[in-house]
């Protein structure tokens, strides 16, 4: 299947200059998302899962290879691909609607489209009420809440979420999850998420992608079938033993599981 939201990745490799020699940092023969699928990335720190991100966003040149989306080769930002960090990159002197609205720039909106678009996206994230606070008057969670709706309402094709929820309490950090997935089934986006939080990602995704460290390969794949809302004591606890796989192989001491970076990509690993 193809686009929208069709994503491959072919030989990526990323390497930095460092002062002395340079930073492998990451190397990526191969890896499709579907439209449409959830895919989570987990590996160590250091292990390139930024550098992906930031390639794939179009913020980092692949030393080689290529990123394709709907076949054509990413060069660079674009509205396509909506990005959402740990940290919500509010502008403070503009509203939480100002803050939406400054994103829809760049499409061919009048003010009232641009001012209807912007208030629809706060709604959907339940700050409609709070278009016209500030950042710094709204909470951590009411943040990000914001930066999600200023990337929904650019109506991405992919989606890519480094560490979203990383700086919220445990509370708001479940409920900042249950949004994005409402949110995200109603948009459709490709998504993929970059954590450190196992649990994230075996509640959000339907696909767990494990990398090695430095320079990150894969080195193992779960798929996910279980209908989300999803609990971690579901299914007989099938989901917390696969929580004991992932942690057990990312584990620094385990041996590598999968072929050489060369090779085809580790077989697909599905629960029982
Ligand atoms: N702009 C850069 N210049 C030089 N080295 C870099 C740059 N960005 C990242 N690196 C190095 O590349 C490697 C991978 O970094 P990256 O941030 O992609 O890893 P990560 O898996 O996201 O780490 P973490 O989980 O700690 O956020 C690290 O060794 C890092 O120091």
């Amino acid at each position: 299947m193809t686009g929208p939201g069709d994503l491959r990745i072919e030989d990526v490799t990323i390497t930095y200059p460092a002062r002395k020699g340079q930073v492998h940092a990451l190397a990526l023969p191969r890896l499709h998302l579907a439209p449409g699928s959830f895919t989570a990335v987990i590996g160590p720190s250091g292990c390139g899962k930024s550098s992906l991100l930031n390639a794939i966003a179009g913020f980092v040149a692949p030393t080689s290879g290529r990123i394709l989306l709907d076949g054509a080769p990413v060069t660079g930002p674009s509205a396509r691909i909506g990005v959402i960090f740990q940290h919500y990159a509010l502008f403070p002197w503009f509203t939480a609607l100002g803050n939406v609205r400054f994103a829809l720039r760049r499409f061919p909106l009048s003010r009232a489209e641009e001012i209807a678009r912007a208030r629809a996206a706060l709604d959907e994230v339940g700050l409609g009420a709070h278009a016209r606070k500030f950042p710094q008057q709204l909470s951590g969670g009411m943040r990000q809440r914001v930066a999600i709706a200023r990337t929904f309402a650019c109506a991405p094709e992919v989606l890519l979420l480094d560490e979203p929820f990383a700086a919220l309490d445990a509370q708001t950090r479940r409920g900042m999850q249950e949004l994005m997935l409402a949110v995200w089934a109603r948009h459709s986006a490709t998504v993929l998420l970059v954590t450190h939080d196992v649990d994230e990602a075996l509640l959000l995704a339907d696909r767990v992608l494990l990398m090695s460290a430095a320079p990150g390969r894969l080195i193992g794949e779960y798929l996910l079938p279980q209908p989300r809302p999803r609990r971690l004591t579901q299914d007989g606890g099938a989901l917390l033993a696969l929580r004991e796989d992932i942690l057990a192989r990312l584990h620094p001491f385990s041996a590598p599981l999968d072929a050489p970076a060369d090779a085809a990509p580790a077989p697909e690993r599905s629960l029982p």
